[in-house]
């Protein structure tokens, strides 16, 4: 006899990675999918935030390529580049917007509901399902039913109490794509991943900036030697960093702004960027009434598999703290739909998430950190080899960079990875997909590459790990 099942049904609050890779994945499944959006499918991800900010780092590269020319021997160079800032910020919306529409149409090809509302918690019905109010933009509102709702709403930048952003002079990452003329001089507070990227851009086309860092380098949760290399490479372009420096307050000056630091010193600028961080967006989801527990700083509280404290209710992506990145986030939304949905899945697994910095030079990276080795938390043998000898690096001029592996002991097993180079975003997947599979180094030191390449370096900084392994 056939058995009817009954379709379970998803309430998704949140269209970006999150709640749009869960979307699909729910859907994919056979659950009836219903995806609330205040802002934009695609969400902060797709168009404020990652998709726009690799865009224009695309474009500002293509300068600085142009400004390499003359070393290897062609007679263009940068100065001779003229920059069309409006030009630069339409495409760089246009491609955003554009992504957006893509995955609005996918997800409709998929039988997913898009419901252009905000979404909030409003209690549970007889039979115990969750509901959901639905505000649209005109104040009209809906109530949508759900075995499963899972939040996806991401974070907004920080704003310092005494430096409000105004989207002329005193800015957040989000604003800027709005510029019609470039900065004179860029402050940067903060130097965190956001900052270092944004340093990066603006420097590529010729703007003079100045970092004002709380800590004592740049990127302080990276790799060490990694941020070092970073550094020289903004001293080379003229960037002014100020460390141990805690930006209090940012004012208009008739000129542009100043930027007060808390030990009196201040720092004049046309423009000031600011990436302090970000906050979660779970103000007004109504979770305190629902039970759904959050942390200290609003961050909602999962586990492994994306439950909340609540049966039914989970939470994926930014509005949880756990790694702010895309591709975390869509594992958590995709994570959520199978344990709801009583399918097989395997709790996320933090330490074989690869990440980048869009730098020149880019920093990748997996596994097993550096520091957490220094500190004596993972037992392993290290090795770092410069890109100097690397005869690809030569023929293009690379100067700066390294591959690093790091792997157990006695085994081999390759535990984590950091690469500083050119396209390292691309190069770093070999070292993780060996983290990921428990791989040894034995195994990419046999991997054949490319000659001349820059992977040949992760082959050959393999070898040199296996030439020391005595117990294998
Ligand atoms: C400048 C910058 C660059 C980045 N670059 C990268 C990168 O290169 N690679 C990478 O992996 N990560 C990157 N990230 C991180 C990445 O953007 C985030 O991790 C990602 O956006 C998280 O996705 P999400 O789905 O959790 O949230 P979001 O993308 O923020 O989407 C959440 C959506 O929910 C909507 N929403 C909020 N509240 C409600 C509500 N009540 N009802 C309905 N909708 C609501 C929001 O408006 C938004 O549209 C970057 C971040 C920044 C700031
Ligand atoms: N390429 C990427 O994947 C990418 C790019 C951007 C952001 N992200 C994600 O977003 C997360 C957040 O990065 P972020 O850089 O936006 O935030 P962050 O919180 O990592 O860094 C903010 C920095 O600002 C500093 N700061 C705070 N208040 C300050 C003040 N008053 N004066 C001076 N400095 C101050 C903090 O000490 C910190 O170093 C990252 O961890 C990453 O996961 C990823």
């Amino acid at each position: 006899m056939d058995e009817e099942w009954r379709v379970a049904r998803i309430v998704i609050i949140g269209g970006g990675p999150a709640g749009y890779e869960a979307a699909l994945a729910g859907a994919a499944y056979g659950a009836d999918i219903t995806l609330l959006d205040s802002d934009g499918i695609g969400g902060a991800c797709v168009l404020w935030d990652c998709v726009p900010s690799k865009a224009f780092i695309a474009t500002t590269g293509v300068r600085t390529e142009v400004g390499k020319a003359a070393e290897l021997g062609i007679g263009v160079g940068s100065e001779a580049s003229s920059v069309t800032v409006t030009d630069i910020n339409q495409r760089v919306k246009d491609l955003a917007f554009a992504q957006s529409a893509d995955i609005r149409a996918r997800l409709s090809s998929e039988g997913v509901r898009i419901v252009n509302a905000r979404g909030c918690l409003a209690g549970t019905d007889d039979t115990g399902a969750h509901e959901v109010t639905a505000t649209f933009p005109d104040g009209a509102t809906e109530t949508v039913v759900g075995d499963v709702v899972l939040i996806a709403t991401g974070a907004s930048p920080r704003e310092l109490p005494d430096a409000t952003p105004d989207g002329d002079r005193i800015l957040t990452w989000r604003q800027l794509y709005d510029l019609e003329v470039l900065p004179d001089h860029l402050v940067v507070v903060g130097s965190g991943v956001t900052g270092a990227e944004f340093v990066h851009a603006y420097t590529e086309l010729g703007v003079r900036v100045t970092l004002v860092s709380s800590r004592d380098r740049v990127l302080p949760h990276e790799d060490e030697d990694a941020a070092r290399v970073l550094e020289e490479a903004f001293a080379e372009r003229g960037v002014t960093l100020i460390k141990h420096a805690r930006a209090d307050r940012v004012s208009r000056t008739d000129e542009g702004v100043v930027v007060e630091l808390a030990d009196g010193k201040t720092v004049e600028g046309s423009h000031v960027l600011m990436t302090v961080g970000s906050l979660p967006n779970t103000g007004d989801l109504g979770l305190e009434e629902a039970g759904v527990a959050v942390d200290r700083n609003g961050y909602i509280t999962v586990d492994r598999v994306s439950r909340t404290s609540v049966s039914g209710i989970y939470a994926a992506g930014d509005c949880t703290g756990v790694l702010l990145l895309a591709s975390v986030a869509a594992m958590q939304g995709r994570i959520a739909m199978y344990h709801s949905l009583g399918e097989g899945v395997s709790p996320i697994r933090l330490k074989t998430v690869a990440a980048s910095i869009f730098t020149s030079p880019e920093i990748a990276a997996v596994g097993v950190s550096q520091s957490a080795i220094d500190r004596g938390e993972y037992p392993a043998r290290t090795v770092m080899l410069p890109l100097s000898t690397n005869p690809r690096a030569k023929m293009s001029g690379v100067r700066r960079g390294f591959v690093k592996i790091f792997c157990r002991p006695a085994t081999g097993v390759v535990i984590g990875g950091v690469i500083v180079s050119p396209n390292a975003s691309e190069l770093i997947l070999p070292i993780a997909l060996a983290v990921e599979n428990k791989l040894q180094v034995s195994d990419l030191a046999n991997t054949f590459s490319v000659y001349p390449s820059l992977s040949g370096s992760i082959t050959e900084a393999a070898r040199q790990l296996v030439r020391h392994d005595d117990l294998d």
